[in-house]
Order: C-alpha cells, then structure tokens, then sequence
C-alpha cells in the first residue's frame, strides 16, 4: 500500500509524550538529551516508547536502532529501523560497538572543525537508541564477560553520546541498584516512572529523596497503565499519563515511515 506523503518532523522537535494532571500537553525534546523509563511490569513503559518511537520514525534527520529482547514490543518498527537487536548478545554487542566508533568518528571529526554540538541533518543523522529492556542484556543473556561489555559500552554511549547526536532512550522493568547504578542513572537527563512496587525502586529511578516529597511510583494508579512521574533536568517530577497508540495506529505510522524512509516493508 502507497500512503502519499505529508509534512515531517525534526529530531529538533517537542516529541509528544501524555498529558499533565491538570490536561496540559507534556513534550521533551530528544535532541542533546536522552531517558530512562522504569517501571513494573504493565506499567506502559512499551507504550510510551512505541508512542516516542512513532514520532523520531518521522524524522528524517534521525535513524534508529532498536533493542527488544521480548521480540513483540518493538517488532513492529523492525522495518523502519535501520538495526533491530533481538534476544541476541553477540548482535547487542556488535551494534554497542558500531555505535561508539561512530561516536568516536563525530568526535574526532567535531573536534578538528572545533564544533561542540552536532546539528542533525538527514545526511548526518541523529542516533536513537530504544531499548526496551535493558537488563536483559546487562545481566541475563550470555557470559559475564559480555554482559559487563555490553554494560561498559552502554554507559560509555550514554555518557558521551549527547553532543554527538546519540540518544539512548533505555526502558527498564526494575529499579534497582544492581540493574541501575546510581553513576548510570544520574547520566540520563530525562527520568520516567510508571508505577513501582517497592518503595526503593521509585527512589531509585528517579532520585533519592523525592519519593519522601510525595512523588512516589508506588502512589500511582495500577489501574491507569501510563500513570507516572516524569523528571525534566532540573525540576520537580510532573506526574502525567502517557499517550497510548492502538497496534492499528503503530502498523499506520510504522508504514507510512518505512516509505518515508525508503525501507522495503517485509510481508
Ligand atoms: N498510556 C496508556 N494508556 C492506556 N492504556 C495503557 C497505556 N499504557 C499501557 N496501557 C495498557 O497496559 C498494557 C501494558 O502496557 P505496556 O506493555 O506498555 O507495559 P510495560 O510496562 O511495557 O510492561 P512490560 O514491562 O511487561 O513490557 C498495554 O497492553 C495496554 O493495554
């Protein structure tokens, strides 16, 4: 099926992520950032990335690489991405690695034009990195040795990767210290939390001493999937509902981006 063109968005752009308490539209901008999502199982962290994955699959000036050990969260953008990691260690590595390098590459190449931050541009896009869970790579698949590359690799991108126009965007089922290290945490400018269980973990994922001033994942309602707290660098938590996409609207826009994009749909 042919679906004609329309306007197209820019990694530059406000990405549209729910709507506030009080009904207002809640949108980040990706560009220069990156985010965490936490939150118990069902809580809508696949939602809310599918929701984020739809709008950068618009972007011309950003390609996308996907991370889904379960397959079924992300598999309906296999084709709009241009890599898609299953439950896969040796490819989880494969791509980590391609990653810095190219990171490595922009900066050497900033760093002799003495620029500071890269502007995306469809030729020389912006990197999205949607992982969906995590801690399966860091710490279920393959041997310990791969899970702390995949961990050193992971954090050397986070860490480094924003002025390069890398933008992990990491989902995570648990937080706690183990699967999320407080140094690997205070990396991500963004924090998202649906609800949690346990009255660590809401501390955990979004910073000590904010579940005590009533921002606290376990408060949320189990029964509103998209319920959370969103951290913005800098301010209090916003608690919000996450926009929900049906899997008719995902297969629409997932279409309609793989043509965008040139990419073959698969049957
Ligand atoms: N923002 C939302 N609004 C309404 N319903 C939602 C929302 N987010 C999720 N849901 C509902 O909750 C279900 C579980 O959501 P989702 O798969 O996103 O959770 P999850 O946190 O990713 O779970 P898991 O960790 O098991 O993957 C969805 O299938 C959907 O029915």
């Amino acid at each position: 099926m042919n679906i004609a063109l329309g306007p197209v968005m820019s990694i530059k752009d406000p990405i549209y992520l729910g709507r506030s308490a009080s009904n207002e539209a809640v949108n980040v901008t990706m560009y220069g950032k990156n985010m965490m999502l936490n939150g118990e199982p069902g809580s809508g962290k696949s939602g809310l990335m599918n929701n984020m994955i739809a709008q950068v699959s618009l972007m011309p000036d950003a390609r996308m690489l996907g991370f889904d050990a379960k397959l079924v969260e992300l598999m309906p953008w296999a084709d709009v991405m241009d890599v898609f990691v299953g439950p896969e260690m040796r490819k989880a590595l494969q791509t980590m690695l391609w990653i810095q390098k190219l990171m490595d590459r922009r900066y050497d190449w900033m760093s002799r034009n003495r620029i500071r931050k890269l502007v995306p541009s469809p030729a020389e896009p912006a990197w999205v990195l949607f992982l969906d869970e995590v801690a399966y790579y860091t710490s279920v698949a393959g041997t310990k040795v791969e899970q702390e590359l995949f961990s050193a690799l992971f954090r050397d991108v986070v860490a480094r990767g924003r002025a390069a126009a890398i933008i992990p965007i990491m989902g995570t089922q648990r937080a706690s210290f183990d699967i999320l290290p407080t140094a690997l945490r205070d990396l991500f400018a963004y924090r998202w939390t649906g609800r949690a269980t346990t009255p660590g973990s809401s501390d955990v994922a979004l910073g000590a001493g904010w579940a005590e001033a009533g921002y606290n994942a376990m408060s949320l309602d189990p029964k509103k999937p998209g319920d959370s707290f969103l951290l913005a660098e800098g301010n209090a938590p916003q608690r919000m509902r996450a926009a929900w996409m049906t899997d008719e609207e995902i297969q629409t826009v997932a279409a309609f981006a793989a043509q965008l994009r040139g990419h073959r749909a698969s049957a």
